[in-house]
């Protein structure tokens, strides 16, 4: 990131202000600088001399980060210029919504819901960064309607997850947590009755992805057998062996873990029937997100003794921020949970290590910069994938025009005659669902000529938004 240190931030004048460009609160610069893009390494290992494209100061863009983003991440935003606001906790709904009018970018992890409600207060918002897998807090159909791109980090703590889950695996089949809660109130209770080696058992994982596959490495080199059940027919790790069905896996393990994404389909995955089809005395972990199980039905298994154990990560309610809040008021049964043997009870910290936090750090606030910068919409998450090669220092007269439309036929030949008095060097258009996104370059643009570009595309019937970058 040293690249990042070295770019001076520009102070051109503010001579053309368009009231309804994509940020009324952004002025256009007629000065743009030759600078050498902070992300130009990465998009582009040969752009040494890439262009920054930034038709506004970098000063103006207000960034808003939640929930204790990792520091690199905030200063790379900081080196660039950005007016960065960072706040260790979550916000309610009511504080969210004042806050978020004014920002150009925000960015969250698990916590902070951004519902259709709250973006429909974030007037000048153009982009959300979840530092986290998870984009399930995110009204994404909503955001990529209202031009809102969302990028997030889709496996930088996968490892970290998996790594939880092994050691969860090993303190459950040994009784590790009672034992240790014992010790610390001074009781000496040497057992090993219900105590297992977890070699030769069979481990269920639910959701084949990034991290059911870390852990079925991982597992196969404890001496675990792995099943796994997936909707999608994916390849095997080692020598695991795919499911047909959720009931076959549940029949099957030893100790059955979740790693499935919030969904409709999710919700309540885990319940009464589920355990009953579960062996005696095995064990469940989730660490996916807290809908997924039915938490009472999970305190009945485990008073019954059907369960032997349970390992919780994540809950339906989650705390904004930290202190002593898993009481009832915040889930109806915490208080039963709480009281149950072997269950293992964390504070969603599947991805909490440094090296996680700060691989999405990095990743994410280079992202957000990529998108404020140059427009690309590489690894977002609800707006087409689009990527233009940086224009670079000799080609000062071209303007990045940048069209987020609804996907309707038409729209190119319209966008094009507006171009048309210009040279289109490059164009890439995409679309995903009812949104598109299109980038041009285009060339001999005289400066005079941008605000008129950019009002008559913002005047197309079907635009969501127009940004030019220069
Ligand atoms: N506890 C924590 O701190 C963390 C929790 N997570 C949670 O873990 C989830 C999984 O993460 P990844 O492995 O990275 O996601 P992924 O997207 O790589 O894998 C998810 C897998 O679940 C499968 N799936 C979807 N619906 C299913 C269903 N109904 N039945 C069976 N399989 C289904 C998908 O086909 C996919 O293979 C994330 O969505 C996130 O909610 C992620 C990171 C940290
Ligand atoms: O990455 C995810 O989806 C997680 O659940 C981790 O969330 P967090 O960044 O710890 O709020």
């Amino acid at each position: 990131m040293s690249n990042a240190r070295e770019i001076p931030v520009r102070n051109g004048n503010r001579k053309m202000s368009v009231s309804n460009s994509f940020d009324p609160s952004l002025s256009f610069s007629t000065s743009p600088g030759a600078v050498r893009s902070p992300t130009a390494s990465h998009a582009n290992p040969a752009a040494a001399a890439a262009k920054q494209l930034k038709p506004f100061h970098t000063g103006d863009i207000k960034v808003l980060l939640l929930e204790n983003v990792n520091k690199i991440g905030q200063t790379m935003l900081k080196e660039q210029g950005y007016q960065v606001e960072a706040l260790k906790s979550s916000l309610p709904e009511e504080q969210l919504i004042e806050k978020i009018k004014d920002v150009h970018v925000i960015g969250i992890r698990s916590k902070t819901k951004l519902s259709e409600k709250v973006l429909k207060h974030a007037k000048n918002l153009f982009v959300i960064g979840c530092f986290c897998i998870g984009t399930n807090q995110v009204d994404l159909k909503y955001a990529a309607g209202a031009g809102i791109a969302v990028f997030n980090s889709p496996f930088s703590n996968s490892r970290s997850v998996a790594e939880l889950v092994i050691a969860e695996i090993v303190v459950l089949a040994r009784q590790l947590g009672d034992r240790s809660n014992e010790m610390h109130a001074g009781v000496w209770n040497k057992v090993s009755a219900g105590c297992w080696e977890i070699r030769g058992k069979t481990l269920g994982i639910v959701g084949y992805g990034h991290i059911g596959n870390q852990l079925s490495v991982l597992a196969e080199m404890m001496g675990m057998k792995v099943i796994y059940y997936d909707v999608i027919n994916l390849m095997s790790m080692g020598t695991a062996q795919q499911v047909t069905s959720l009931d076959a896996l549940l029949q099957g393990a030893d100790f059955v873990t979740l790693h499935v994404p919030e969904l409709p389909e999710t919700k309540n995955m885990i319940g009464a029937a589920q355990f009953e089809l579960m062996k005696e005395g095995s064990y469940l972990i989730n660490a996916s997100r807290g809908s997924v199980v039915d938490i009472p039905a999970l305190i009945n298994a485990s008073r019954s003794g059907k369960i032997a154990g349970a390992a919780l990560d994540v809950y339906p309610n989650e705390p904004a921020g930290n202190g002593d809040y898993f009481q009832n008021d915040l889930n109806r049964w915490a208080e039963d949970l709480r009281s149950l043997k072997n269950v293992i009870l964390t504070p969603h910290i599947g991805g909490s290590t440094e090296e996680a936090q700060t691989a999405i750090g990095i990743e994410v606030a280079d992202a957000l910069t990529r998108y404020v910068n140059e427009g690309t919409t590489q690894g977002a998450v609800n707006v087409p994938e689009v990527a233009l090669r940086s224009l670079t220092a000799d080609e000062p007269n071209h303007v990045r025009v940048i069209f987020i439309h609804h996907n309707v036929p038409g729209v190119l030949k319209r966008v094009n005659d507006i171009l048309g008095d210009h040279n289109v060097d490059k164009q890439m258009t995409d679309s995903r669902g009812d949104i598109a996104y299109l980038m041009a370059d285009i060339s001999n643009v005289n400066v005079n000529e941008i605000k008129d570009l950019y009002q008559s595309l913002e005047e197309l019937s079907s635009r969501i938004r127009t940004r030019v970058l220069y």
